[in-house]
């Protein structure tokens, strides 16, 4: 347990790490900047449909859980790289299941959005 003083400044200080966190990865990954163009497009079409407010949860919750499997997987591949530059089976498969939940995420945020909005253009 940690048994140091509550501290608002620096609470405030983590909330700023993990702002810069969040402009780094919109700066340097090209999937961060996909995912945004590809929400942009949801959100509006979810504005245009008048979506309902139970669609919303489920499309803001799928368009979440991308980003946050993004951001881990981003997180574990910088890890990697900087533990193992060169080649080595085990940071390929370390690499390849923090993918595979960002595809699982994927798969899951096409479902939402397919439930959600095919009903509306019948
Ligand atoms: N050091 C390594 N050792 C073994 N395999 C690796 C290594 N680096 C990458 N790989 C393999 O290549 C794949 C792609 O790795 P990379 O880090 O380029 O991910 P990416 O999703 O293409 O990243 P980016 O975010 O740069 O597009 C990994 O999933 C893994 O299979």
């Amino acid at each position: 347990m940690n048994k140091q003083k509550f501290s608002l400044k620096k609470r405030i200080h983590s909330f700023r790490y993990a702002i810069e966190g969040l402009v780094a990865f919109f700066k340097e990954e090209h999937n961060a900047r996909i995912h945004l163009v590809a929400s942009c497009i949801v959100l509006s079409t979810g504005f245009f449909l008048k979506i309902s407010q139970m669609e919303w949860i489920a499309i803001l919750f799928a368009i979440s859980i991308v980003f946050i499997t993004e951001l881990i997987n981003t997180s574990i591949e910088r890890v990697a790289d900087y533990i193992s530059p060169e080649f080595h089976p085990k940071i390929k498969l370390i690499k390849d299941l923090a993918a595979g939940a960002v595809l699982v995420a994927a798969l899951f945020a096409i479902l939402v959005g397919s439930l959600v909005f095919i009903p509306h253009f019948w």
